[in-house]
């Protein structure tokens, strides 16, 4: 049987930058050549970043992204690396002469296979994803061929992320054709237990196409987004026989022991078994050359709270890098969401890149300070103290104000003053503390403590971040160093300190029943009469669906976080903000 040896490039690119992105891809084949890898497979739309949204609509943009891919292949010739098959995804169009309003010229997402400088041929994506945080059909145009390239005298099919999530279509007819190897591309976000859900995946379809499957991902935030590589290599029994590590770049390499390509004329196209076109390339049919075998290594997985925090961590520490942001200011209050964001940041960004403010007010309790300060001291973040008491008695001395609207207002004040030091000290952001709990209910006050330029929370629900906090304390521990939470910040009951003696639990339900309760409502899309099934009090359900839904016109102006659950608030769960559909009240 033919040895192939095959290298998947999990790298970590930027969205746009279709030349820096060409670059990365030379580096990524250059390393692969390095490691004798005779196929290297990079990233979905590696050239352009992924989503690139309503960028495709460009048609500047598209002719960069195509035009980038034809230089890529006599680039890569030129550097010596021509003998290297590389599967490079980028964005293209072929019609550019019809009409603008018709489907037929929208471009379309593609996968390049370059060889010997040039490009040999291009998949497009059958399956276009259309659901949660996917909009692929506002975009692209679907393909219906499926290429196959003999490389080593090995046949390879190529297709992309969505079309392995299908059944039928390019993958089933990749295995009736009877390839050795199916190449997958990958940009396949984050979310809470996904990668189990993968994993099975790319073991079910290599059973299915009696091959052996490489799927390779992403890595790296984009804006809401964070992808977390963990590729996967499955032999044609469904066993994994290698897997990257998650949230971090890699080059996956392995030696595969491969049947030998049927006999097709080299060049023949012809129509596969299930009716589509397939077209065959052959590349290259001598043997590989004796070289040392390489060990697959299978990377351990990160435990369920572990990988949360590491894709909030990359998250925000991309979308800093990736938006040219050096520091990030925010208000520390000594209470968990503010605590764990700094810690968060600190991870991200580096302590000496956050700068915590504690602005207490007439009610702040004296361990709101003290908590805060012990934050500083652990991790090492920069820590100042503006009091807002002075500020607040100042406006009320013009407004006649009192109860939620005054309690607002030092929340409000302390918005500007955050606003105020990442202007004077920029490039910078302020980050928003609130988490997913109080984004759904509306507990955060609008151009207050809800201002910022992100949020890395507000994915994540009030009683998972507790969990969060304990983990990422028990882990420094792991490691000999010191915990950066405050042990008291974890244990106090939860209190907004807006007035004397203030608890979240005056106007929330207790956090385990909301959460419960949210789940299924905003997660799960259940109607009341299904939360009221689930043992839920009737009364408690209309209540909080109320909260729910009158807060929608506060989490539309709230700013960006990553996506860590099945449904985050924003582009997967879109809502009217004029909404008059009300269940049960
Ligand atoms: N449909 C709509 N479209 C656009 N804007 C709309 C709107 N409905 C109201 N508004 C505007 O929004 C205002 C009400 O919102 P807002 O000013 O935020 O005030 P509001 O939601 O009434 O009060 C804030 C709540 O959050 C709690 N809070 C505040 C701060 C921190 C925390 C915490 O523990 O983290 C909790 C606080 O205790 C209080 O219960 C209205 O006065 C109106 O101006
Ligand atoms: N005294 C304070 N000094 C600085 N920032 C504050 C102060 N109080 C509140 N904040 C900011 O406002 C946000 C909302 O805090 P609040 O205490 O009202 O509710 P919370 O949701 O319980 O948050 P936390 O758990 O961080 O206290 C905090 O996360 C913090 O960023
Ligand atoms: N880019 C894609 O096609 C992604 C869709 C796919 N179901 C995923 O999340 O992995």
């Amino acid at each position: 049987m033919p040895q192939l040896r095959i290298a998947l490039a999990q790298l970590n690119n930027h969205v746009g930058d279709i030349s820096a992105n060409a670059d990365l891809v030379v580096e990524w084949c250059r390393r692969a050549d390095e490691a004798g890898a005779d196929l290297v497979l990079l990233p979905e739309m590696v050239l352009t970043g992924y989503p690139v949204e309503d960028l495709a609509l460009r048609q500047s943009f598209v002719a960069a992204s195509r035009l980038s891919v034809e230089r890529l292949a006599s680039r890569l010739e030129a550097a010596g690396l021509g003998d290297l098959t590389a599967v490079v995804g980028y964005l293209d169009r072929t019609d550019e002469t019809h009409s603008l309003k018709s489907g037929a010229a929208k471009p379309q997402n593609k996968a390049a296979v370059l060889h010997k400088g040039t490009v040999v041929c291009s998949y497009a994506k059958h399956h276009l994803p259309n659901y949660g945080v996917f909009d692929e059909y506002r975009y692209f145009r679907p393909g219906n061929e499926l290429h196959v390239v003999r490389v080593r005298g090995v046949d390879v099919g190529v297709v992309i992320c969505e079309d392995l999530w299908q059944d039928g279509g390019p993958v089933a007819a990749a295995g009736e054709a009877g390839v050795g190897l199916l190449a997958v591309v990958n940009a396949s976000p984050y979310e809470r237990n996904k990668d189990d859900f993968r994993g099975e995946l790319v073991a079910r379809r290599a059973r299915e196409a009696g091959a052996t499957l490489a799927y390779v991902n992403l890595v790296g935030g984009q804006d809401e987004l964070v992808f977390d590589g963990d590729s996967i290599i499955s032999d044609s029994r469904g066993t994994i026989i290698a897997r990257g590590p998650q949230f971090a770049e890699d080059l996956l390499v392995a030696d595969l022991e491969l049947p030998a390509g049927l006999e097709v004329p080299p060049g023949s196209d012809g129509t596969g078994p299930s009716g589509m076109i397939i077209s065959h390339h052959v590349l290259s049919t001598t043997a590989a050359p004796e070289r040392a075998p390489i060990e697959p290594k299978v990377t351990e997985r990160l435990s369920d709270l572990g990988e949360v925090y590491a894709a909030l961590v990359l998250g925000l520490g991309d979308y800093c890098r990736k938006n040219g942001i050096q520091r990030v200011y925010l208000g520390l209050s000594g209470g968990i969401d503010s605590t764990l964001t700094a810690a968060i940041a600190c991870d991200a960004i580096g302590a000496d890149n956050v700068y915590g403010l504690s602005n207490p007010s007439a009610y702040s309790s004296e361990h709101s300070k003290s908590d805060a300060a012990e934050l500083a001291e652990r991790t090492g973040l920069h820590f100042s103290t503006v009091p807002i008491a002075p500020i607040v008695d100042a406006f009320h001395q013009g407004l006649d104000i009192d109860g939620i609207a005054a309690e607002n207002l030092q929340a409000r004040i302390r918005g500007v003053i955050w606003m105020a030091e990442s202007n004077q000290h920029g490039p910078s952001i302020v980050l928003a503390c609130g988490n997913k709990s109080e984004l759904a209910v509306g507990y955060s006050t609008i151009y207050g403590d809800a201002v910022g330029g992100y949020a890395p929370l507000k994915d994540v629900s009030k009683t998972y971040v507790w969990k969060l906090a304990a983990w990422r304390n028990e882990e420094a521990v792991r490691r000999g160093e010191t915990p950066p939470i405050p042990e008291n910040t974890i244990s106090k009951e939860p209190s907004a300190e807006l007035r004397p003696g203030q608890k979240d639990t005056d106007s929330l339900p207790p956090y385990e029943i909301l959460d419960a309760i949210l789940d299924d409502y905003v997660e799960g899309d259940k109607g009341r009469a299904d939360l009221v099934a689930q043992g839920f009090d009737p009364d408690l359900v209309d209540r909080v669906m109320r909260m729910v839904d009158r807060a929608e016109y506060k989490r539309r102006q709230y700013p960006p976080g990553t996506k860590i659950s099945f449904k985050a608030f924003g582009r997967d769960r879109r809502l009217p903000i004029t909404n008059g559909w009300r269940e049960g009240r």
